[in-house]
């Protein structure tokens, strides 16, 4: 099967000038990574603060340019060392972000937060924009009267459930999900992961998850890529990763990160629901 994504040897370099006091230096943030994640498939970047995640998310969804590698949607190659980048290719990949206060324009209705993506993008007409957005909020568990509030009157959970829904208006090929559950807490976190469970089951969508929360990893993922200064040091599948990991930064990976029950979470959810 041809995957959704394919990337091939992705480089990032930051520049950071000099100064009278400091020299220039080059920031060699991710050293060429590989990695490829099949539709209907959930791939985890994990790995600490600094390891080159989050730049890595940024050059998949197209938001930077690379610096040299290369990246297939479906099988196409995308022109990503040049930019502008098309935005028809850009609009095959969406981004949800960890921060769900800030990445929501505070003074655009979630109707407009919504139909965004299409004005841009697409030449649907309003009302059909409208349809959309009304069915969309629907998918994510709001309703249709959120359609005119403004992101400050929802909850951290429900603002996620909105960047979720934003980030899906225009059927992405792949959601790439940047630590979207780790600003929130922990019941609330178990409630957004269940619900891109569920889309992912109804949709078949193909998510990159970015993390640093081995549980939650544990939990949603397909196959897992460890990250330590911008190279990927395990991959493989979850199993695999978890069951038996080969290098040595994985294992002290995991004997140093508490765990936490998501399952125990989920079933507790349950049982609230059900009393
Ligand atoms: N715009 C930038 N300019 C210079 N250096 C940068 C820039 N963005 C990231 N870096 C550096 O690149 C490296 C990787 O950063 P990145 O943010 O991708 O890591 P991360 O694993 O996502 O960390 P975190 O979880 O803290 O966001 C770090 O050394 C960081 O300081």
């Amino acid at each position: 099967m041809t995957p959704v994504l394919e990337a091939r040897n992705l480089k990032r370099d930051y520049h950071i000038p000099g100064s009278l006091l400091k020299k220039a230096k080059t920031v060699h943030a991710v050293k060429g990574v590989s990695f490829k994640v099949e539709q209907g498939k959930t791939l985890s970047i994990v790995g600490e603060s600094g390891c080159g995640k989050s730049t890595l998310a940024r050059m998949v969804t197209m938001i930077d340019p690379v610096t040299s590698g290369e990246m297939l949607i479906d099988g196409q190659k995308v022109d990503i060392v040049a930019e502008p980048l098309s935005s028809d290719m850009r609009s095959k990949v969406q981004i949800v972000f960890q921060n769900p206060y800030g990445s929501l324009n505070p003074r655009k209705k979630i109707g407009d937060i919504l139909t965004e993506p299409l004005i841009i993008n697409t030449k649907i007409p309003a009302a059909e924009r409208r349809d959309r957005a009304m069915a969309m909020l629907k998918k994510v568990g709001l309703e249709e009267k959120h359609y005119s509030r403004y992101p400050h009157m929802f909850s951290g959970g429900q603002r996620q459930r909105v960047a979720i829904a934003r980030a899906l208006m225009l059927n992405p090929r792949l959601l790439v999900l940047d630590e979207p559950v780790s600003a929130l807490d922990l019941s609330v976190q178990a409630q957004v992961l269940n619900l891109l469970a569920d889309l992912q089951e109804e949709f078949h969508l193909t998510y990159v998850f970015i993390s640093h929360d081995l549980s939650v990893v544990r939990h949603i993922s397909d196959d897992v890529m460890v990250m330590y200064f911008g190279e990927a040091v395990e991959y493989g599948s979850r199993d695999q990763v978890f069951g038996d990991p080969q290098h040595s930064y994985t294992k002290t990976l995991f004997a140093a990160t508490p765990r936490v029950d998501v399952e125990a979470i989920k079933a507790r959810l349950e049982r609230r629901k059900r009393a």
